[in-house]
């Protein structure tokens, strides 16, 4: 099959070379990697690498066709160890991925890791999806409501030849393409088609293409690839929703360059980060969130937000996360005796402003 035929809609995975490390227990959740991207940057290439490997897992993949008609969708599922591969019908109601196709597809996700043969991962590529937001909140709401799938994490693909054509394109335009809400919302950017930079200009090519990524999301892993050729351990089971993985954003952003001070004020989209020592008051951090998230109060168009807590009267690290105007904050593992006990929040956004954000903030300190 030509890479640019219709793909079909679900498809799971042979066995495989590629170690996938973490056994999954059996009665976990099923993580799903949502996979946007850019026309053409080779969202398909991907799923067809994943498709061929040798990892030795399933895999469904999902090929969502958002924005267009959908209906009853064909899905194939390899049945593991050399076995054909199956089709199954998945069910979506037809509409905007905002309001029946999220629910319903959910449910179809739901149904495919029913099967008796248990599934190791699903990748759901988002063709056609602009913004993965409403799509990612959903899936992440459901891990809350403890069903049998959990959102792992979202991997964007670019194309190395032509991103800096599109950032640079739009950089003052007052528009926000696709490209840059796509790296804004992504865990891991897949940076794609290495081999199309000339071979001289490639190591400085890259640096720069990878300070374009991390000025619009400092805390994203950029990954290079050629035709997509990824080792699997780097995109599968990263539980970047789970609060479990703070240890990895956390190193995150001690090793990102986050910019606060040298952009105070940034219309387009960019990542910032406040960091104060002072314990919080649990209630007014709730409150501040809302009034940022929901009212917009300071009108900031919020995107991401990962951080942690030191709540006053808690010896637990709490951890925020949001995506959009959805949040959640959960107490995790407690702080260890030398660690230096600090609130650090992470935003990720359009016309974001550190003074409004470090000012309101303080506002959630029980010490002023
Ligand atoms: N030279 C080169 N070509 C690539 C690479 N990756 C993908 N391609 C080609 O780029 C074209 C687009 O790749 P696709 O995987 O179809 O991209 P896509 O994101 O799925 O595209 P849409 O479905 O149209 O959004 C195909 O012709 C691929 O063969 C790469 O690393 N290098």
């Amino acid at each position: 099959m030509e890479e640019d035929d219709n793909p079909p809609i679900a498809i799971p995975m042979d066995e495989v070379s590629l170690e996938v490390p973490t056994e999954p227990d059996a009665g976990a959740p099923v993580g799903v990697t949502v996979i946007t991207g850019y026309l053409g940057a080779g969202k398909s290439t991907l799923v067809n690498y994943i498709l061929n490997a040798q990892h030795g897992k399933r895999i469904a993949v999902i090929l969502n066709e958002f924005g267009e008609e959908i209906g009853v969708e064909r899905a194939m599922i390899n049945e593991g160890q050399g076995g054909a591969l199956v089709e199954e019908w998945v069910e979506l109601a037809n509409g905007c991925v905002c309001c029946t196709v999220k629910h319903s597809l959910v449910q179809a996700l739901e149904q495919l890791v029913q099967r008796k043969e248990r599934l190791d991962h699903i990748l759901l590529e988002t063709t056609g999806l602009a913004d993965p937001a409403p799509l990612v909140s959903i899936l992440w709401l459901d891990d809350q409501l403890e069903s049998a799938i959990k959102l792992d994490s979202i991997v964007t693909v670019v194309d190395a030849k032509n991103l800096e054509l599109q950032i640079s394109k739009h950089a003052d335009s007052g528009s926000f393409p696709e490209t840059f809400i796509q790296i804004a919302f992504a865990d891991i950017v897949i940076l794609n088609k290495i081999d199309l930079i000339s071979e001289e200009k490639e190591a400085t090519q890259i640096e720069n293409l990878k300070r374009k990524i991390h000025g619009i999301n400092s805390l994203a892993v950029v990954i290079c690839t050629t035709r997509c050729q990824v080792d699997l351990n780097k995109i599968l089971n990263r539980e970047s929703y789970s609060g479990e993985s703070n240890n990895r954003w956390e190193e995150l952003m001690e090793e990102s360059k986050l910019l606060p001070s040298s952009s105070r004020h940034d219309s387009g989209v960019s990542t910032l980060s406040i960091h104060q020592p002072y314990p919080v008051d649990l209630d007014k951090v709730n409150g501040w969130l809302e009034d940022l998230l929901w009212e917009k109060r300071y009108s900031m168009d919020i995107y991401r937000c990962k951080g942690v807590l030191n709540v006053h009267n808690s010896d637990q690290i709490h951890t925020i996360q949001a995506v959009r105007e959805v949040y959640e904050v959960v107490p995790g593992r407690e702080w260890h005796e030398a660690e230096e006990r600090i609130n650090k929040l992470v935003f990720i956004g359009r016309d974001l402003d550190l003074e409004s954000l470090e000012n309101s903030f303080r506002g959630c300190l029980t010490i002023t």
